[in-house]
């Protein structure tokens, strides 16, 4: 059991270490000049301000005490002696000044890299991660991770190994002036140092515990945020409030608890240190007093003072470390989303559009023989015995076969939670399917480089996004290079110009990234638009009326098949008339296809699809 204890300790301290050095390299590389010149102004500093005590040796002995002798002292070159020993100081200072002004700045570039990479590592991941994590933790990697990360940086790494050297240098100058005392100093301090120990250890446990905790709180704060309205309709506020009560709790017991051990610390080091003064000065006294040992009042002076020296950053080394090893845990987690593995694409089938021929894509396909042939796309979707589970233990699509040939339209209909969706995904490849074959014009989908499979796919989903700009610019999103002449045609064709020519500015009225003032129905015309100007062989619509009234659907459904017209499209919907006119329409139960063909062949059937139909009806 201890001995398991003591693995697993090494295991972490391995971890820990490993953190360390990988972040130590970040710095590096970050800036090795900075770095290198704020090593110099640390040894600068530590040595010259030991250098300043140890000159008050000489200042007791060689001008103080001659100068008691003299009747008529000339207090000349005591002046003199002690601008050398200010000179020592003000060299500390600035040194100081100086590492600290450049490890913040060097700080902010490590903290703007680290930034950078994280975003463009969170864009190459799988969907599937941010299927297991919550938002708010990962949020909380780019605030307080990053936080911790810029201050361990700024003050406790540079503050750690300054006070390290002093206590090296401290050390040093002390031995030199005294060994017996030197010995006793230790003593003294080695006693501390197991204090000292024993509390870092256990703030460093509960430190790694509050980062833990911090990440939870935010996860859940985000997601009660997004459900607010939800949570209000069904009065769930005494829930999430004790719920979040929960988390806050504990995040409260680990903070203070790693809190009350680290600032424990500072009182009972500084107190060392006073006692240590004063037994120097009770102890160096009498003994030079009594010509036990070879002792000078200058020695002693300065002996006082390296005493202090030595004090101080030991009490705030026990600190700095406590910064470290937290800022260490957030540099972990930093690490950790960097590290997952992205997205893994092993396709060769590039994509190519006509920019002469309107509509016109090629794939790219290499040959065994080292040439490309260029086959048309046409949007020829092919499922084969296609099965799939997000988990491996729960399967979700069961024998999967279609075949959506160009231009058409299949409609999946199916009850909540039937697969449809994830049928949707298997086209994306947003995730991998377990066995069979997805085939699009005749190429296995896994040897096009998802890049440009996704390229050749316009996906409306139910749930819209609008990002912050104007309503042009979020049009525009679905093809850069279109005119502003290709916008007003696509918001025309989709309907959502009605709305826009009321909005105060028009196409030019700015939405932020939760759509502003606009209806669920709005957003979704607007990104219907932004499909159209895609213009890409093949149209995904999930729900992608949902939130549109029956009358404006009606009317935008015109400009709907002009939008399908040629191209294959799957389309979602629980509103049957806005499929009934499909060409292929798959019933789905439980992830298996149970019914499939067109409206008239399947109510001649009266199975599912039919009651469904029937059914609706009944309900309009
Ligand atoms: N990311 C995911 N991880 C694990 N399971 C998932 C995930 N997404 C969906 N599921 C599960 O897969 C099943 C099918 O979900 P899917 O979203 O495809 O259904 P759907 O027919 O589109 O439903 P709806 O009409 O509600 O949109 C459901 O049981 C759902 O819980």
């Amino acid at each position: 059991m201890n001995l398991d204890k003591a693995v697993e300790t090494k295991k972490m301290t391995g971890k820990r270490s490993t953190t360390l050095l990988r972040l130590l390299k970040l710095v590096a590389n970050t800036s090795p000049w900075m770095l290198i010149t704020s090593i110099i102004a640390i040894i600068l500093s530590a040595g010259s301000t030991v250098m300043g005590s140890l000159f008050i040796e000489r200042l007791i002995n060689e001008y103080i005490m001659p100068l008691l002798k003299q009747s008529h002292p000339d207090f000349g070159p005591l002046w003199q002696a002690i601008v050398v020993m200010f000179g020592f100081y003000a060299i500390g200072f600035i040194a100081s000044y100086f590492f600290t002004m450049l490890m913040g700045v060097l700080a902010q570039k490590v903290q703007y890299r680290v930034r950078n990479e994280m975003f463009e590592h969170m864009e190459i991941l799988p969907i599937a991660y941010f299927d297991e994590n919550d938002f708010g933790d990962i949020m909380s990697r780019y605030t307080n991770d990053i936080d911790t990360l810029m201050q361990m940086i700024s003050q406790s790494i540079p503050q750690f190994m300054n006070s390290l050297l002093n206590i090296v240098f401290v050390l040093a100058a002390m031995i030199s002036l005294s060994w017996q005392l030197t010995i006793f100093t230790l003593i003294i301090f080695a006693l501390s140092i197991g204090v000292v120990r024993f509390l870092t250890s256990r703030s460093a446990h509960y430190f790694q515990l509050q980062q833990k905790e911090l990440g939870q709180v935010n996860g859940y704060n985000e997601e009660m945020l997004n459900g607010l309205k939800v949570i209000k309709v069904f009065s769930h506020e005494p829930e999430v409030e004790a719920d979040f009560e929960v988390y806050n709790k504990e995040l409260e017991n680990a903070a203070g608890k790693a809190n009350t051990y680290s600032t424990v610390l500072f009182p009972i080091m500084g107190n060392i240190g006073n006692l240590l003064y004063v037994l120097i000065a009770v102890i160096g006294g009498a003994v030079a007093i009594n010509h036990i040992a070879p002792l000078s009042l200058g020695v002693i002076g300065a002996f006082l003072q390296l005493s202090k020296q030595f004090a101080m950053p030991i009490a705030q080394i026990s600190q700095q470390l406590n910064s470290i090893v937290m800022a260490l845990a957030g540099a972990k987690r930093i690490f950790d989303l960097e590290d997952q593995p992205v997205e893994l694409d092993d396709g060769d089938v590039t994509i190519t559009k006509d920019e002469k021929v309107k509509g016109t894509w090629y794939w790219n396909v290499p040959q065994n023989d080292g040439t490309v042939k260029q086959v048309t796309v046409k949007g020829h979707i092919v499922f084969d015995h296609v099965n799939f589970s997000y988990a491996p233990d729960k399967q979700i699509l069961y024998d999967i076969s279609l075949d959506a040939k160009p231009g058409m339209k299949v409609a999946l209909v199916g009850e909540t939670g039937a697969g449809k969706t994830t049928i949707s995904n298997m086209v994306n490849r947003f995730y991998e399917i377990d066995s069979g074959t997805i085939t699009y014009d005749g190429i296995p989908i896994k040897r096009i480089k998802k890049d440009d499979l996704r390229h050749s796919l316009s996906i409306v989903l139910q749930e819209t996004h609008m990002f912050t700009g104007t309503v042009m610019d979020n049009i525009r999103f679905g093809n850069m290079n279109a005119s502003d002449d290709d916008v007003y045609q696509a918001a025309h064709l989709s309907h959502a110009d009605e709305f826009i020519h009321h909005l105060d500015e028009g196409y030019q009225t700015v939405i932020d990234g939760e759509g502003g003032d606009l209806s669920q129905g709005q957003m979704q015309l607007l990104s219907i638009a932004r499909a159209m100007i895609a213009d890409e062989p093949v149209m995904i619509l999930d729900e992608a009326t949902s939130s549109i009234d029956t009358q404006t659907e009606q009317l935008i459904q015109s400009g709907m098949d002009n939008l399908l017209a040629g191209r294959t499209s799957f389309v979602i919907a629980h509103r049957l008339s806005t499929i009934v006119n499909s060409d292929l329409i798959l019933v789905l139960d439980h992830g298996h296809i149970i019914e499939a063909g067109n409206h008239d062949q399947l109510l001649k059937q009266k199975g599912y699809y039919y009651e469904l139909y029937t059914g609706k009806k009944e309900i309009e």
